[in-house]
């Protein structure tokens, strides 16, 4: 059943209710605080296997909006920084704020962003499905990316231009053929930490890396967005996608790498 939100009655305040552990020692997201990242010089650049990338979808889970992607093999992976091997791009999705306010998840001394880009990969080298995954604390990596609103961004269209397709929760449409490198900004330099999924279960499973450089997208792309719904076309009240996002969580003693 609807057991969790980001509303009044069942937004993240409430979620420790059904999930313990999102008072747990390695939730996410949290402040990053650019000058207390140690810069680790063990830290090697991330490299994103993109190319063969076959999405198969866009849908609305009633939380966000998800493009999935054919993950039975290795052709598109995050490997390199932090990681000790491919980590399989299973899906990326957006969190966002309402018109004119703060979306992101991550927040960076305090500065939130208009929204953030996930792109969560799992660890098929250790583990034999995503599910099993999700649960191990080395088996997910989310690459998170920061949008502000600017200029247009010319490959975001393909994704807001979908966006009425899947108005409702539960609604699914063909994707394919999109590739998530063109999302990307031009540093690929990052912050690293280990922490949780910012949605319940919270699994704390992931190690993040969040880019520094954030991308640009307009305040009309964003409006598209919020034309989504929590709710589904059977349901007479209509509530509009927005602000589905987690605040930054306890850091609790956790050491947030740079990689310069
Ligand atoms: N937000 S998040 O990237 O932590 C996330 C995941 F990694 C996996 C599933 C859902 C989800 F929301
Ligand atoms: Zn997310």
């Amino acid at each position: 059943g609807h057991d969790w939100g980001y509303g009044v009655e069942d937004g993240p305040s409430l979620w420790h209710q059904n999930y313990p552990i999102a008072k747990g020692s390695r939730q996410s997201p949290i402040d990053i605080l650019p000058q207390t990242a140690s810069h680790d010089p063990s830290l090697g650049p991330i490299a994103l296997k993109y190319d063969q990338c076959t999405s198969i979808n866009i849908a609305n889970n009633g939380h966000s909006v998800v493009v999935e992607f054919e993950d039975s093999d290795d052709r598109s992976v995050i490997q390199g920084g932090p990681l000790d091997n491919p980590y399989r791009l299973k899906q990326f999705h957006f969190h966002w704020g309402g018109k004119g306010c703060r979306g992101s998840e991550h927040t960076v001394e305090g500065h939130s962003y208009a929204s953030e880009l996930h792109l969560v990969h799992w660890n098929a080298v250790k583990y034999e499905t995503f599910g099993e995954a999700a649960t191990a604390p080395d088996g997910l990596a989310v690459l998170g990316i920061f949008l502000e609103t600017g200029d247009d961004h010319r490959w975001l269209h393909t994704i807001t231009d979908a966006l009425y397709m899947v108005k409702f929760k539960g609604s699914v449409t063909n994707f394919k053929s999109f590739n998530p490198k063109c999302l990307l900004p031009s540093s690929l330099h990052y912050w690293t930490y280990l922490g949780s999924l910012t949605t319940p279960p919270l699994h704390e499973s992931v190690t993040w890396i969040v880019l520094k450089e954030p991308i640009a997208v307009s305040e009309k792309q964003m409006s598209k967005f919020r034309m989504l719904l929590f709710t589904g076309e059977e349901e007479d009240q209509r509530m509009r996608m927005e602000n589905n996002f987690r605040p930054p969580q306890p850091l609790k003693g956790r050491k947030v790498r740079s990689s310069n």
